[in-house]
């Protein structure tokens, strides 16, 4: 078998479809119904719905151990790499369930793309591989030319391109904080994701950088769903159309206390705790 490290005309893995440069399709919405969730028997999530409009980006938001990165792990089938989860409820996207038996759990991780908290980049590759890192996880073949098309693309929509189209065969891990989140993005979006998910991105960052991958995240949201779970009140301000606030209080677990528009929700929250949370005033 040939080696699937191979960097010549295509890499060698299982045939699936292959990838063109451009947009995935169609915008997508992504809906949650009636999750719950637990650790052990430790119920974290409490039947929580939650429509994440097509386009849109979601800021999901609420104090520390509410349940938000777990709800966000759950939209993409990370939550069941823990040994001790569990959840009930289901996740659509398009009206299509990820979690069906039928479909394999890696096209809902391609369909629904991750950006963490901490920029993880592959240090020792090439910004390049990086951005093509993806392709190989999923089994995805591509000309030599398409993945340079790919990576030019996915480098120019994650606001990378003109800092780094001069040293592509440079290690991602030499680039500075914010240039490596901007990496991450790009290599999430070669697979074409539907969805970006992104867990507080900007929280390991600096104002300047952070600026950039806001703006980078308004830009992005023409062709890809987000949801974003942020402690940064200005950032959900900033660049969400919808936002949910979450809340487990008393050591019960998190539930949504208030969700919509973003502008509503934080000039005239219909809860007082909503209006506490958002103005500050706990958490
Ligand atoms: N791997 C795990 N094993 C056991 N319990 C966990 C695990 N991950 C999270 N929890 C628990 O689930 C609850 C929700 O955690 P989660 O990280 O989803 O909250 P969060 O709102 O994202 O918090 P933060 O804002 O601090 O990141 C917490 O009580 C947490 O301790």
């Amino acid at each position: 078998m040939t080696d699937s490290t191979t960097t010549d005309e295509t890499t060698v893995l299982p045939p699936v479809a292959p990838v063109h440069p451009g947009a995935a399709g169609p915008l997508a919405e992504l809906q949650a119904r009636d999750i719950t969730a637990w650790f052990g028997d430790r119920k974290v999530l409490d039947r929580v719905s939650l429509t994440m409009p097509a386009g849109g980006i979601t800021a999901l938001i609420g104090p520390s151990g509410c349940g938000k990165s777990t709800f966000l792990r759950i939209l993409n089938r990370m939550h069941e790499l823990v040994p001790s989860a569990r959840l009930a409820g289901e996740v659509l996207l398009d009206g299509q369930d990820v979690y069906d038996p039928d479909r394999r759990l890696i096209d809902a991780r391609r369909a629904i793309g991750m950006v963490f908290q901490k920029p993880n980049p592959f240090p020792a590759m090439s910004i390049r591989e990086n951005v093509l890192a993806g392709l190989r996880l999923t089994g995805t073949r591509a000309s030599r030319s398409v993945k340079e098309e790919l990576v030019e693309s996915c480098l120019t929509k994650a606001g990378l391109w003109t800092e780094v189209r001069d040293r592509l065969d440079a290690p991602g891990g030499g680039l500075s904080g914010g240039q490596q989140q901007r990496l991450c993005i790009a290599r999430s979006l070669a697979v074409k994701p539907r969805v970006l998910l992104m867990d507080e991105p900007c929280s390991a960052l600096d104002p300047t950088s952070t600026r950039v991958i806001e703006e980078t995240m308004l830009e992005l949201a023409r062709e890809v769903t987000i949801v974003i779970v942020t402690h940064n009140m200005q950032q959900a301000a900033r660049v969400s159309s919808t936002c949910a606030f979450f809340l487990a209080s008393h050591g019960t677990p998190g539930v949504i206390v208030e969700h919509g528009d973003t502008r509503a929700m934080f000039s005239s929250p219909r809860d007082q705790r909503t209006s506490d949370y958002v103005n500050g005033r706990f958490g």
